[in-house]
C-alpha cells in the first residue's frame, strides 16, 4: 500500500497521509511523493484544489523517529526532502486546505502550518514537539508559526510544546475553524468544492501576494498588487465574474 494515497474528483485533489500505525510519521517516500505531487498538481488544470488529510486517527506525527534508528544521516541532507515538500504546497498557485483530525506534530503541524487554510476536527491536538526531543522547529516551522502567532507566543509554543486542543488552536489562529468530528469529512469535502469551484488563478495570484508580502515594504506592495492585478484582469474568470455581477447572477468561474 501506498504511504500517500491521491484521488482527484470535481477539481478536488485529496491527498491521504497513509501511515497510520504511525499517526502518519513522515518517511522519506512520503516527503518524495509529496513534493512531486506538488509538482503534477502544479501542472494539472484539472487540479483546482488540494486537501491533505491523514489516514486513520490522526494527521501527521512528523518525521518518523524510527526511520534512521542506528543509521547515521545528516539532518541537514534529510531536511532537502521536506524543503522539496513545504516549498511545493507554499507554491503551488491553487489552495491548499489541511484537514487536521487527531494529531498534528513536529514536522506534521509544519506540513499543516504551510497550507492555505486548517480545518480542525473537534478532537484536533497540536503541538509543536521538536522540543521534547531537544530539536529545532523545522519543515518551515520557524517561519510560519510566527507569522501567525506573533514571536512570543510562537516562542512559548516552540520551547514547551504544550498540546493544544482543537478550541485553543482557533483562539491562536492556529486553525481557520473547527468542525465537530461526525460532520468533519463533510464540511472539508464542501470547502474544498467550493474553493475548486473559483477563480483559481486569482488564488494563486493572492497565494503569491501574501508571499511576496512577507518580506516587502508597503511601497513595494504597492507595485506588486499592481502587476499581479494585470494578469488577474485578463484571466477568463475576471470577465465571467463582472458578466455575472451585470447579469445578477452567480458567477460559473473555469479557473482559467
Ligand atoms: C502526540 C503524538 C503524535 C500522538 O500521541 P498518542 O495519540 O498518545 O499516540 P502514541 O501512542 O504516542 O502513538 C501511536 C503510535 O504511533 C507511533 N508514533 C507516533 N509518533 C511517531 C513518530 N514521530 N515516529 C514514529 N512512530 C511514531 C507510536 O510509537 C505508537 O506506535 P506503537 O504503539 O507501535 O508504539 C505522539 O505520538 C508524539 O508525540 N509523537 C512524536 C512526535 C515527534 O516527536 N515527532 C518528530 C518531531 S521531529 C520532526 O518532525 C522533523 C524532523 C526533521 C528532520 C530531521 C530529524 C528529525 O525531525
Amino acid at each position: 500500500m501506498s504511504v500517500l494515497l491521491s484521488e482527484l474528483d470535481q477539481g478536488v485533489l485529496t491527498l491521504t497521509l497513509n501511515r497510520p500505525e504511525a499517526i502518519n510519521a513522515f518517511n522519506t517516500a512520503m516527503l518524495q511523493g509529496l513534493a512531486q505531487t506538488m509538482r503534477d498538481a502544479a501542472e494539472n488544470p484539472e487540479v483546482r484544489v488540494v486537501v491533505v488529510r491523514g489516514a486513520g486517527r490522526g494527521f501527521c506525527s512528523g518525521q518518523d523517529l524510527r526511520e534512521f534508528e542506528g543509521k547515521t544521516i545528516s539532518y541537514k541532507a534529510h531536511l532537502k526532502n521536506y524543503a522539496g515538500a513545504i516549498a511545493g504546497i507554499a507554491t503551488l498557485d491553487k489552495p491548499v486546505i489541511a484537514a487536521v483530525h487527531g494529531a498534528a506534530a513536529g514536522a506534521g503541524l509544519s506540513l499543516a502550518l504551510a497550507c492555505d487554510l486548517r480545518i480542525a476536527a473537534s478532537d484536533a491536538v497540536l503541538t509543536t514537539g521538536f522540543s521534547r526531543i531537544a530539536l529545532i522547529p523545522d519543515a518551515g516551522m520557524s517561519y510560519h508559526l510566527p507569522r501567525i502567532v506573533g514571536q512570543a507566543k510562537a516562542f512559548e509554543l516552540m520551547a514547551l510544546s504544550p498540546r493544544l486542543n482543537a478550541e485553543q488552536a482557533l483562539e491562536l489562529g492556529l486553525v481557520n475553524r473547527v468542525v465537530g468530528i461526525e460532520s468533519f469529512a463533510e464540511e472539508v469535502h464542501k470547502l474544498a468544492l467550493e474553493l475548486a469551484q473559483g477563480p483559481t488563478r486569482t488564488f494563486g495570484l493572492i497565494k503569491q501576494a501574501l508571499r511576496e508580502s512577507a518580506t516587502s515594504s508597503l511601497e513595494e506592495m504597492l507595485d506588486v498588487e499592481a502587476e499581479l492585478q494585470d494578469i488577474a484582469g485578463l484571466t477568463e474568470d475576471h470577465k465571467e465574474g463582472v458578466a455575472a455581477f451585470y447579469e445578477k447572477r452567480a458567477p460559473r468561474f473555469s479557473g482559467r
